[in-house]
């Protein structure tokens, strides 16, 4: 129950599989970092965790009871996915307000008014963009964009934060503001990350556990620590020392 797990999970386009991972468990209040070159299919997986697709084969556990994903209903997978919250490497806006985009989350699990303005208030504090609350989201810069969607991610207090190279198109400033704010939410809460990201020293700075995903596969899974300095495979020895390049 005080996990999230996923077990037998193959992902294939045509006769081409892209994601096969027998098990992998994820504990709660952990912060993963998920590595590995381009097209290896780690967002794939976050995608299938986060119920945006389909698999050929696999369940979920998501604290809680396992399910099986290739028949989870619309209904079903609804209270799950209400669970987590999710952060693309691209920001998508409503045609609203800051706030309005913020506050999207908590209206649809029909939250009073005044504890969805207190919550939105709270997320617009931990991104350092409160002054934004009233300003059209399609107007923000790529760097606000991104924070006002963490934001919303954050507001629903997600159990599991799945982030998808969230930071790969900020400038060093809103990266610094963006790991800070993660890391602060992860302290204060109990919340379980799983964080893709192509820059290993973010993985480094952030992640507990690291996990190396190549041609489909988590092929190696360790402590951070031992993840960069004693990596065991040959191919994340590669990788980290850049000598693997696609
Ligand atoms: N809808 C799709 N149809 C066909 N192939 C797909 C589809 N979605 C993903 N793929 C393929 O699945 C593989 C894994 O993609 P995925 O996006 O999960 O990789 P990734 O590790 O996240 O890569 P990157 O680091 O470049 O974002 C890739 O070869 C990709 O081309």
């Amino acid at each position: 129950m005080n996990r999230v797990e996923v077990r037998n999970l193959q992902v294939s386009y045509g006769n081409k599989t892209v994601l096969a991972v027998e098990h992998a468990s994820f504990e709660r209040g952990r912060f993963y970092g998920i590595v590995g070159p381009s097209g290896a299919g780690k967002s794939t997986l976050l995608r299938v965790i986060n119920l945006l697709e389909k698999p050929a084969s696999g369940s979920l556990q998501l604290f809680g009871d396992e399910t099986d994903l290739t028949s989870l209903s619309y209904s079903k997978g609804l209270p799950l996915q209400r669970k987590m919250g999710f952060v693309a490497q691209k920001p998508s806006m409503f045609h609203a307000s800051v706030y309005e985009n913020v506050s999207l989350g908590l209206r649809y699990r029909k939250r009073e008014k005044a504890e969805i303005q207190m919550l939105v208030q709270e997320a617009l504090d931990l991104v350092e963009l409160s002054h934004l609350a009233d300003q059209r989201a399609n107007t923000l810069s790529g760097g606000e964009a991104q924070r006002i969607a963490l934001a919303r991610a954050l507001v629903i207090k997600p159990k599991l934060l799945l982030l998808d190279e969230p930071t790969a198109s900020l400038d060093p400033y809103n990266i610094s503001i963006f790991e800070r704010v993660i890391q602060t939410f992860h302290r204060q809460t109990n919340t379980t990350v799983l964080m893709i990201t192509h820059n290993l020293p973010q993985a480094r700075r952030l992640a507990q556990t690291c996990l190396f995903v190549n041609k489909g596969r988590i092929v190696e899974w360790a402590d951070t620590d031992a993840f960069f300095n004693r990596p065991a495979c040959i191919e994340l020895q590669d990788f980290v020392s850049g000598r693997m390049i696609c």
